[in-house]
């Protein structure tokens, strides 16, 4: 055994973290309002080394709970994936840090604003005998231009069942598929079949895929009903994760500008449902549950 740090370990002193999930994709919250936070260079390798299943104390990643820097928000979220990269926006990640900071007192608001690398967003909390029992997200307005997504192509071109050739385990197949971006990038794969999605070797080329130049997250998606999808995703940054928000009103979108579903859906997806509303005002809407796991140390030494 070489001596010194096993993989994955990062440097400093015991930080004190709470876990908590939204369907079951898990985070690992820094409360940065009432304690020191790691300088950024460190953040990435933190992220890495507490998201660790085996050296760390498991995890789909780092969420950073701050004092924000913009006016008219009142926290700031920072999230980091469990192979250190940070993303722009997290959707499960967001109702629990709702939930986080009024259980805390850091608020008495139902309804506040956070702002994220995708902008400011608005979570509502819904309490019943003062326990919030789920949180609804105003998550934006999303945005189908290459552009914005990004995904190659003319910047002002809608990617909406495009052809992508994949190719996997020296296998090239064509898939037709619809990105999108809700602050972070997102590419939608309708199936007829989720389950028979071979989501370990598809996710990683879907993942790294040239067309996406800042990676993506990719969601294959079977259409139940006009008003019920289910999804299997394959995270960028953290591979197969229970649930993922952001990616779910990605689906609900795509299923509406597909003619696949309407605006309003159920998404079912491993972990459990989220509502999702595409609302008239172009904003989507999200509500789901956000639970607490455990109150842990990270202890390094
Ligand atoms: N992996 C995502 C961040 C987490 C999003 C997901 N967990 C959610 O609930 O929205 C990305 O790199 O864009």
């Amino acid at each position: 055994m070489t001596a010194g740090r096993p993989p994955g370990r990062a440097a400093g002193r015991p930080l004190r973290l709470t876990k908590m999930h939204g369907l079951g994709n898990n985070y690992l919250f820094l409360d940065g309002l009432s304690g020191p936070v790691p300088p950024d260079q460190e953040l990435p390798a933190l992220a890495r080394a507490v998201s660790d299943r085996n050296f760390g104390i498991g995890s789909d990643g780092l969420i950073l709970v701050l004092p924000p820097r913009e006016a008219g928000a009142q926290f700031r979220m920072r999230i980091f994936n469990a192979d250190g990269s940070e993303g722009e926006m997290c959707g499960n990640g967001i109702r629990c840090l709702a939930r986080l900071v009024y259980d805390r007192g850091y608020t008495r608001a139902e309804e506040f604003t956070v702002e994220t690398g995708a902008g400011p967003i608005r979570p509502r909390l819904h309490l019943e005998n003062g326990e919030v029992v789920a949180v609804t997200v105003d998550m934006g307005v999303p945005r189908l231009e290459r552009g914005a997504i990004p995904m190659a192509g003319p910047a002002g071109e809608r990617a909406v069942e495009v052809p992508l050739e994949v190719e996997a385990a020296g296998e090239r197949r064509t898939f037709t598929v619809t990105a999108l971006s809700m602050g972070n990038p997102h590419c939608v794969v309708f199936v007829d079949d989720v389950a028979a999605v071979d989501l370990a070797r598809l996710g990683p080329a879907f993942e790294h895929h040239p067309a996406f130049p800042q990676r993506v997250n990719t969601h294959f998606t079977q259409v139940l009903s006009p008003q019920r999808v289910r999804v299997r995703v394959w995270e960028r940054g953290s591979g197969p994760t229970l649930a993922c928000g952001t990616g779910a009103c990605a689906v609900a979108v795509a299923g509406a500008v597909t003619g696949r579903t309407g605006r309003r859906v159920t998404v079912e997806l491993p972990g459990g449902a989220l509502d999702i509303r595409w609302d008239e005002d172009g904003h989507v809407y999200m509500t789901g549950p956000a639970a607490y796991i455990a109150d842990v140390t990270y202890d390094p030494r």
